[in-house]
Parts: structure tokens; sequence; C-alpha cells
């Protein structure tokens, strides 16, 4: 079991820029079901999709795949013949401790589907031919200058009747419906037992580093990037996950 997550509850004087640390792996799971509403549903539903795009013989990716959650809900739901999904994240501690995690879900599951794990930056990666991506919470940590041209090579690489899953944190061009799911979204930080402070100081942390579209700039994204079609399929207050076709 990871640790809970204090890491905003002690007042700092400087907040430093949030980043993908030891400290952040060892209480990530806790940090991230109780930061952002729908995650469990989520991740066991990719697994789900997975299963309904995944080609024979074909790779799935799960790019910025932290602690391999989504990695895991495709080993556990995808049949399909051949299959094996590559999980890709930029962060040393993250890639380590993920595959820990892996093992012990091999130690537990027979016929799962083979897994590989790369420390890359995914916008420097050469990708396969493949019938998955899921990008889950990763796309709002890249640049927003690189956003397009990211999901325009994601969209080359994946091969007819493929998918991508892209679950974002939102933000809402309407002043008041943003301002209503931001502080749902605080509400539902404070029933999950943080504290003020800690509230304050990890939005002072990831504001420099996280950047939400709204759901719009997505959907004109994809469909510039070469997506024929996007289809929302889950939003629990500003967390929304989308299913782009080639
Ligand atoms: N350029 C990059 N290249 C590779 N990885 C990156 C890059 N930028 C950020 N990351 C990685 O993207 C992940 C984002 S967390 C994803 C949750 C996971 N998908 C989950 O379903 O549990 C989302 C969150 O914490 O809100 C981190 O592990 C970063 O190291
Ligand atoms: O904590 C938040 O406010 C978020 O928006 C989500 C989040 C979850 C985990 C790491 C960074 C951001």
């Amino acid at each position: 079991m990871s640790e809970s997550d204090r890491i905003f509850a002690q007042p700092q004087t400087q907040v430093p820029d949030f980043t993908f640390n030891e400290d952040v792996v060892r209480v990530f799971p806790d940090m991230i079901k109780r930061s952002v509403p729908g995650y469990p549903t989520i991740v066991e539903n990719i697994g789900v999709l997975g299963a309904r795009f995944a080609a024979p013989h074909s790779v799935l990716y799960d790019l910025g795949c932290s602690l391999g959650a989504v990695t895991q809900a495709l080993r556990r739901h995808v049949k399909t013949e051949g299959c094996r999904v590559i999980g890709v994240d930029n962060s040393a501690p993250m890639i380590e401790r993920c595959g820990e995690y892996l093992r012990a879900q091999d130690a537990m599951h027979q016929e799962l589907l083979p897994v590989e794990l790369i420390e890359a930056d995914i916008l420097k990666l050469d990708l396969k031919p493949c019938s998955l991506i899921a990008l889950n919470f990763t796309l709002q940590f890249i640049a927003p200058e690189q956003r397009l041209e990211l999901l325009t090579r994601l969209h080359s690489a994946l091969l007819p009747g493929g998918a991508l899953i892209l679950s974002e944190k939102l933000r809402f061009a309407d002043e008041q419906e943003h301002e209503l799911l931001t502080d749902l979204h605080i509400d539902f930080k404070r029933a999950n037992g943080y504290s003020e402070l800690e509230i304050a100081q990890k939005r002072t942390a990831i504001e420099n580093v996280m950047r939400p579209d709204t759901l719009d700039t997505h959907r004109e994204r994809l469909l510039a990037a070469g997506f024929s079609k996007v289809v929302p399929w889950f939003q629990c207050l500003n967390f929304a996950s989308l299913i782009a076709l080639p």
C-alpha cells in the first residue's frame, strides 16, 4: 500500500513547481484518487474500451503511465491475441515503481498481456503502429505549443479501427461554469480530507506545470491533428475523458 498524501500539509515559504519526484511517487495512488473525481472509473473503463479497440498482434500505448494504473487495467481486460502494452513516462522514479507494481500484478494473475516500460519523453518517442493510445491526464503537462504536433504524430501511428483515449482536467470558457466546477472540485478535495492549506499550496505548485484546455480546444485540436471523430464518454466535475477516432 502507498502512503497518504501529506506533501502540501505544512506551510512552505516558497512553493516549488510540482514535479513527479520520489516524494510524489510514494503517495501518488492516494494523491490521484483524492484529487481527480472519477479517476477509478476512468481507469477501469479504459480497460473496457481497450478491449473494443485492440487489434490482434498490435501495440497498446499508455503514455505518461505513472505507476501503470491504465497499463494494469488494459492487461486485465484485453484478451485480444498477440497484443502487448507499452508504458512510457519520463519520470525515472515513476518508471521504477511502476515496474515493481507490474511484477506484483504478474505474480497475482496468469495470462496477462506482456508489457514493456520505457523511460522517455513522449515528445521524442518513436511510435510503433498501434491500435490504442491512452493519454490519461498526461497532455495537460505537455507545453501547449507542442500539443498539436504530438497529437498529429499519435494520429499517424494509430491503425484503422483503433482509438486515442484522452483524459484531461478541463477549463471552461464560461466564467460562471468554470467557477462552479472549480469550487465543486475543491469541495471534492475537502471531502477527501485535504485542508485549505493543502489545496492552496497544491494549486500554486501545479499552476505553471499543468495547463488545462477547454473541451472545444481539445475537440478542434484533435480534428486538426487528423482525427475524424471526437466522442466524450465521461465527465465528472471538471475532469473528462474523450475517445478520438483516427
Ligand atoms: N513529456 C513527457 N513524457 C513522458 N511522460 C510525461 C511527460 N510529461 C509528463 N509525463 C508524465 O505524465 C504523468 C502525468 S500523471 C498520469 C496518470 C496516469 N496516466 C494514471 O492513469 O495513473 C497525471 C497527474 O498526475 O495528474 C506523470 O507520471 C509524468 O511524469
Ligand atoms: O490536484 C489537483 O488539483 C489536480 O488538478 C489533479 C492532479 C492530480 C495529481 C497530480 C497533479 C494534479
